[in-house]
């Protein structure tokens, strides 16, 4: 078993997954994302967008194929200690906004740091800056079920953001989002992430999104293909694309 290049903080090699039932999920990924990187994973609906975001993070355990945490082995980690590093090291944000209903705005946010032992009274203080960046500050005393679903979903970006990750996976995360918010709040995102040396893996089938990111990898019914633009050509059909399976 030979590890990563030192420059990688994700290596990804001959992925492949089946979900519980026996559909096929992954058939054959590789990925390489360097520290600090901002990488989109783009593909129709149905391309393994998600699956490879919870094999990369460690919440589905891999079984055929690596992944690798800059020297850490996640392939041949039990559920325990990926957890644990999951909880250290990485962020999540979902396309749905799952926040505690019980707690509001910044109890929300707030509730990640004091689980890695921040104070109640610094947390506070984090969770409200993160919270003033995303533009929901006012809200900060609301509870989620008095939040719009947008708000919501800010919330969630902010509690993913607040610990400084070493890497946040965002799927879809501004798919609640009014289209005309999308752009500042994933400008927001990126911005934050590359102000505090976070590294990004982005799912998305959105092109505007994906052009946020330093890099597309683009996934097609679960594997990884790289699409060449060629030059202008000629021709009434405009710009041709053309994908190969790597
Ligand atoms: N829990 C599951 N059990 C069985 N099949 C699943 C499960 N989750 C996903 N799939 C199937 O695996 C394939 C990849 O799904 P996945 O959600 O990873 O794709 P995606 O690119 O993220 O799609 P979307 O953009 O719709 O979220 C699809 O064919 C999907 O139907």
């Amino acid at each position: 078993m030979e590890a990563p290049p030192d420059n990688d903080v994700l290596w990804a090699r001959s992925l492949h997954f089946r979900h519980p039932d026996g559909s096929p999920g992954l058939a054959g990924v590789a990925l390489a994302v360097r520290d600090g990187e901002i990488v989109a994973v783009t593909g129709p609906r149905g391309s393994g967008k998600t699956t490879l975001l919870r094999c990369l993070s460690g919440l589905v355990p891999v079984r055929h194929g690596e992944v690798w945490f800059n020297s850490t082995p996640l392939h041949t980690l039990g559920p325990m200690r990926r957890e644990q590093l999951r909880r250290e090291r990485f962020s999540w944000i979902d396309p749905a906004p799952a926040l505690v209903p019980e707690l509001n705005a910044w109890e929300n946010v707030a509730l990640p740091l004091m689980l890695r032992g921040v104070g109640r009274r610094r947390a506070k203080v984090a969770a409200l800056e993160w919270l003033v960046r995303l533009d929901v500050g006012d809200k900060c005393r609301n509870r989620p079920h008095a939040l719009q679903q947008a708000e919501r979903q800010r919330v969630s970006i902010a509690r993913a953001l607040a610990t400084a990750p070493t890497i946040l996976f965002a799927d879809e995360p501004t798919a609640p989002l009014h289209r005309g918010d999308r752009t500042q709040v994933l400008r927001t995102l990126t911005s934050a992430a590359r102000s505090h040396g976070i590294t990004v893996v982005l799912a998305t089938h959105d092109p505007e999104t994906a052009a946020q990111a330093d890099r597309s990898v683009h996934l097609l019914d679960g594997r990884s293909v790289r699409t060449l633009h060629l030059p202008d050509v000629p021709d009434t059909e405009g710009r041709v694309a053309w994908s190969l399976s790597v």
